[in-house]
């Protein structure tokens, strides 16, 4: 079995991938912490003989994590991000700084759709874009919707958005703080991927196939006016092409890909902004 890891700013994401069907045998998610210790919650390494790790968390908690499956499993893959991979060229001045969780989404969106724009709604929300001949222009990053939330402090904590809202009841006036609350901070992050993703193409003169991932993706999705796709195994994605290990992956397919989003004319999402600037 192939052990992959996700590991976050809230969630470490896990999944047990078989080596040989290239079969997703089980999945899971435990809070993000400093000591990681195998028990009921995370997979039983003794089946493991790879595993790959995405981690965006402190240094301490990788550092802990990598010796402690070290012990245990032959071979530990960290990606990190590169100057420079898979026909991708990263846009930061220093591509080491770009959270590795970004890098491996665009890598992982490059090999699906060729230039797109990758974004990764989980602790942070960040829109990232990849030309079509493989540049990367770097990105943006905002608050997530848990994190929007706790920073205003008005009790409103714990009353997450219902992830099966509509965005239609999402986006009307609230009539009570948690309402006015989740309705505003959802507000601004479904305009601001609308906007982001509406202004880069218009700038860059194409219109690029639209991928979003992480914990609040689905909910995220609905508010998003382009074609897109959900693609919740995209950083995972990302560790299949920079680390290929089954048959499947070699052949550069990733488990969980989504069909390629429809393109919609640039002349579409320029009226759109356009429209959206006169109001
Ligand atoms: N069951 C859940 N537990 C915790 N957070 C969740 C859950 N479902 C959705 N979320 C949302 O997803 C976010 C975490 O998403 P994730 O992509 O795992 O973030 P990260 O990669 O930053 O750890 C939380 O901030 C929260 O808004
Ligand atoms: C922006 C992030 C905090 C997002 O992390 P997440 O929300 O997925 O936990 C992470 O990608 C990160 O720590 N990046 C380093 C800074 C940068 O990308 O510029
Ligand atoms: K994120």
């Amino acid at each position: 079995m192939i052990l992959d890891l996700d590991i976050g700013n809230t969630l470490s994401k896990w999944r047990l991938k078989d080596a040989e069907s290239s079969e997703i045998r089980s999945r899971g998610a435990v809070w993000t912490r400093e000591e990681w210790r195998p028990g009921a919650d995370i997979p039983d390494l003794d089946v493991v003989e790879a595993v790959r790790i995405s981690s965006v968390a402190r240094k301490a908690v990788l550092a802990q994590t990598v010796a402690l499956l070290q012990r245990r499993v032959r071979s530990v893959h960290v990606a990190r991000s590169e100057p420079e991979a898979l026909g991708v060229s990263n846009g930061y001045r220093e591509p080491g700084k770009l959270g590795v969780d970004r890098w491996l989404g665009v890598l992982a969106g490059y090999q699906l759709a060729g230039g797109c724009c990758t974004v990764d709604c989980g602790s942070a929300i960040t829109v990232d874009f990849v030309l079509p001949g493989g540049q990367h222009l770097g990105g943006y990053i905002l608050p997530g919707l848990r994190l929007m939330k706790e920073s205003l402090k008005l009790g409103t904590r714990n009353v997450a958005i219902d992830p099966d809202s509509e965005a239609d009841e999402l986006l009307v006036p609230g009539a009570r703080t948690v309402e006015a609350v989740n309705h505003g901070i959802y507000m601004a992050a479904v305009s601001a991927v609308n906007r982001i993703y509406s202004e880069v193409c218009d700038r860059e003169g194409v219109s690029l196939p639209l991928l979003l991932t992480g914990g609040d993706a689905r909910v995220v999705s609905r508010g998003v006016q382009v074609p897109h796709a959900v693609w919740p195994d995209m950083v995972y994605g990302g560790l299949e092409a920079c680390f290929p290990l089954t048959a499947a992956e070699r052949a550069g397919r990733m488990s969980g890909a989504p069909t390629v989003p429809r393109r919609v004319p640039l002349e579409k999402i320029r009226a759109g902004l356009a429209f959206s600037m006169l109001l």
